[in-house]
């Protein structure tokens, strides 16, 4: 799905549990084309930088790690698979140890020019092979591709975030599971605002506030965005 002239551009950010990954894999396979998990790089980087010994406080050290990463992300958002140096570590970058680390990778103001380029390259030639991409990630509206032709933010209450997560990781959002969750969430959107700005939506950027929908209906929500801007841009163009 793509606009006469130019493939179908799909930027989402969003806190942590906002419901980004999961809505923007759903949108891409429905619509058909292919997906960029930006914070999947800021993960797999972590993971690295962890497995190669380098000291996370070391920032020259970490910028060099992000020069030479060697990334292999799949971009089929039914299959979503990440190596680095030929490892797969698809599960290994969702552990609690790479969540509870990833801030001081993202924080770091050399590396976040050096992916944010690599996003941006990546997200052009998803577009040039599938028609279109959605990427999703804290700067992708307002900085990776703030030309984007649908750009979305994605939100949702601290406790629906907190009761998702918990679910998620602990299988159940109790009350132990949600305080041990908090660290996760809030705490990480916290240090990761210091270099993102997430909550508010930036000028032209649709705010969908999935609090109160339920998954689908969150789905929906977004691809109702999405036909919005293709609809107005049709019409720009005759
Ligand atoms: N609208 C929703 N209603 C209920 N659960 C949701 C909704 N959106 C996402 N989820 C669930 O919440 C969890 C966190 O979503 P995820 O997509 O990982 O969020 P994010 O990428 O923003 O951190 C997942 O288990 C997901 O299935
Ligand atoms: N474009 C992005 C994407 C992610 N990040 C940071 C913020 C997060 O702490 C980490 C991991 O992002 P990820 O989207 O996987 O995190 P959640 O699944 O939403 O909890 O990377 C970022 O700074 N900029």
């Amino acid at each position: 799905m793509s606009t006469a002239e130019s493939p179908l551009i799909i930027a989402i950010d969003g806190p942590s549990g906002s419901g980004k990954s999961s809505v923007s894999k759903a949108v891409a396979s429905r619509l058909g084309v292919g997906y960029l998990d930006t914070g999947a790089m800021y993960r797999a980087l972590t993971w690295w930088c962890l497995d190669q010994g380098v000291d996370l406080a070391d920032e020259a050290a970490v910028v060099a790690a992000a020069q030479t990463l060697p990334l292999e992300l799949s971009t089929d958002p039914d299959d979503q698979r990440v190596g680095v140096g030929g490892s797969d570590v698809t599960v290994d970058i969702r552990t609690t140890e790479i969540s509870s680390q990833v801030s001081r990778v993202a924080t770091n103001t050399g590396v976040r020019p050096i992916l944010q380029q690599a996003q941006r390259d990546r997200m052009a030639a998803i577009a040039t092979a599938t028609g279109g991409v959605v990427a999703e990630g804290r700067d992708i509206t307002t900085v990776v591709a703030p030309d984007a032709l649908v750009r979305i933010l994605l939100t949702a209450s601290e406790e629906a975030r907190l009761r998702r997560r918990s679910a998620e990781v602990h299988g159940t959002a109790d009350e132990e599971a949600m305080a041990a969750t908090r660290d996760q969430v809030l705490r990480r959107d916290r240090d990761d605002s210091s270099v993102s700005q997430f909550t508010v939506a930036a000028d032209g950027v649709v705010t969908v506030d999935t609090s109160d929908l339920g998954f689908d209906e969150s789905v929906e929500a977004v691809l109702a965005v999405v036909a919005s801007r293709v609809g107005m841009a049709a019409r720009d163009e005759t």
